[in-house]
């Protein structure tokens, strides 16, 4: 049986996991399961939790959070022999979704007893890892407000992004790809992923293949108020790709100049604003566990 080692945020999705932590520890008792439980305190945990990682040695490492927490655990299982579990407890949970890894938590649990391994595409964000996605511009913004926020979980989220949403003004981006320009203009957001979706399910890149060596650079250039809701309904029946407002790039390198040095996020975290963003994809880097069947 595998060693695992539990990565738990005990803040994340705003959600108690007194009860939840016991019912992790029943199961690895039940499955005779070596296993380490780590809990993160929001200083330092990237640093701790390799220090675990290197004396205990496991073959999984389960994070229970939301994306934070999947791409902290996750940057440091790139390029190495370990596979990364997602126990979805998060605000939005993306990736998990995306993996089609059950959002109940006895369900993701069971997925450690029954399961398969299947490699994913990572990416590099000026040298930074991105596991779902990353953005420049409105969702950005949003992110960061919620961040900083007192109140989590999904519907905080939506407030902030409809208390934004009147007032925000499209930005400058220029993108390169292969030194080539291929977009320069206005743009209510940029965002980079090798995924399909937010953690809202709306579908930014409905056909987005995790695992075939390339990402996508989506661009929602500026629209009238009156085609928001329109293009809210196109990215919920997968349909966005057809948008009038919206242009899409496949690559396994590019180069996005952001003039204004507007907010960008990885992976839910705000990072530094950066005036040239450069992006690689890193094929089949990560492991990851999924159900079975
Ligand atoms: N014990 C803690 N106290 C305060 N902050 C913490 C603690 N543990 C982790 N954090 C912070 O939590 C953030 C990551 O949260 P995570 O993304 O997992 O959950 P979420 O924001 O609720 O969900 P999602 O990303 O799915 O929207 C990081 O900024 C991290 O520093």
């Amino acid at each position: 049986m595998a060693k695992i080692l539990f990565a738990i945020n005990p803040i994340a999705g705003d959600i108690d996991k007194e009860e939840l932590e016991q019912d992790m520890f029943i199961f690895c008792q039940r499955q005779k399961v070596e296993s380490i439980f780590f809990k993160t305190t929001g200083q330092k945990d990237e640093e701790r939790l390799r220090e675990h990682i290197d004396s205990f040695q496991p073959d999984i490492v389960v994070a229970v959070g939301g994306d934070g927490t999947v791409n902290m655990v996750a940057k440091l299982l790139i390029n190495t022999a370990m596979a990364l579990a997602i126990i979805p407890q998060g605000s939005g949970n993306g990736l998990s979704k995306d993996l089609d890894i059950p959002q109940d938590f006895i369900e993701a649990l069971e997925v450690i007893n029954h399961y398969k391994i299947k490699s994913i595409d990572t990416l590099l964000v000026n040298e930074e890892p991105s596991i779902h996605l990353c953005d420049l511009g409105f969702n950005a913004l949003v992110v960061k407000q919620f961040n900083e926020g007192d109140t989590r979980g999904p519907g905080a989220y939506a407030w902030i992004a409809l208390q934004q949403f009147m007032a925000y003004e499209p930005k400058k981006y220029t993108v390169l790809i292969e030194g080539k320009e291929v977009f320069s203009g206005e743009a209510f957001m940029v965002t980079v992923t090798n995924a399909k979706a937010f953690g809202s399910n709306a579908a930014i890149n409905p056909n987005g293949v995790i695992n075939d060596g390339l990402f996508e650079i989506f661009i929602l250039k500026p629209f009238p108020k009156t085609a928001s809701l329109g293009i809210l309904y196109q990215m919920y029946t997968e349909n966005i790709d057809e948008s009038e407002f919206t242009q899409k790039f496949s690559c396994q390198e590019a180069t996005i100049i952001n003039h204004c040095r507007e907010v960008c996020h990885i992976d839910g975290e705000p990072v530094p604003c950066s005036e040239v963003i450069h992006f690689k994809v890193l094929p089949s880097s990560l492991k990851v566990v999924l159900p079975a069947e």
